[in-house]
């Protein structure tokens, strides 16, 4: 689904080769600033490469229309936006954007109960805790109905087991729709249970202090 050949970002990111397969969940975990939010970056072409090239589905992503390559691969940030509303106004934000139909308000209660938000649409989102605000951006973008889903640490303000059963859940609805799920996160626990591919970077910078250093 996606490939990156040859990368170099600033000296945050250095990547010879890797490849990002279709249908599957990925999981990339690495110390902090080992660059995770930078290849997510990278793959839903926020920023662009200094050298090499990052490929979507066989085409370099510099020659594709940016809004709508971002249509097609979401990318859910790791502080998402809450805005002024409810939390319906919050679930058919995205779809807005995206210029999709909203569905009715069974499709977005079933999105809530998905990511275990038990909330009634009518309330204020704002109010919401920042693990319940993480949730519903989480029915956010899974509502978007993307092919490919970037989670940058998705589940970073929820205890373990509301994690455990957000993550899972979030992730069979991926699968018994073939998407594609690249997920950053920090747990162990996520990593073991639900990385089909698991991928660790290793710090850029580390590595150049390290041979200063040896040499
Ligand atoms: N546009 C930028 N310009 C300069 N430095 C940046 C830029 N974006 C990120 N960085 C730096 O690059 C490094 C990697 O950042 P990134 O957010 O990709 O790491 P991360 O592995 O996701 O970290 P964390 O686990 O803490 O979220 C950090 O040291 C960060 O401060």
């Amino acid at each position: 689904m996606f490939e990156l050949k040859d990368i170099r970002y600033k000296d945050i990111l250095k990547i010879g080769h890797l490849r990002i397969e279709e249908n599957k969940v990925s999981i990339l975990t690495g110390e902090s600033g080992s660059g995770k939010t930078t290849v997510l970056k990278l793959l839903n072409h926020l920023i662009s490469p200094d050298e090499g090239t990052v490929l979507y589905k066989g085409k370099d992503i510099a020659s594709l229309d940016p809004v709508q390559h971002r249509r097609n691969v979401i990318m859910l940030q790791q502080m998402p936006a809450i805005f002024p509303g409810t939390v319906r106004d919050n679930l058919i934000a995205g779809l807005m954007f995206s210029e999709k139909p909203v569905p009715d308000d069974r499709v977005l209660e079933e999105a809530l109960h998905s990511v275990y938000l038990r909330k009634s649409l009518e309330t204020v989102a704002e109010g919401l805790s920042g693990g319940e605000q993480q949730r519903l951006a989480l029915a956010r973008v899974l509502l978007l109905d993307s092919d490919v889903y970037l989670l940058d640490e998705p589940s970073s303000a929820l205890d373990d087991e509301t994690a455990d059963e957000v993550i899972s859940s979030f992730l069979k609805k991926a699968k018994q729709k073939n998407k594609t799920v690249i997920m950053v996160t920090h747990s162990k626990q996520i990593a073991d249970r639900y990385a089909e591919v698991p991928v660790h970077l290793e710090k850029y910078n580390q590595k150049i202090k390290e041979a200063a250093h040896e040499g």
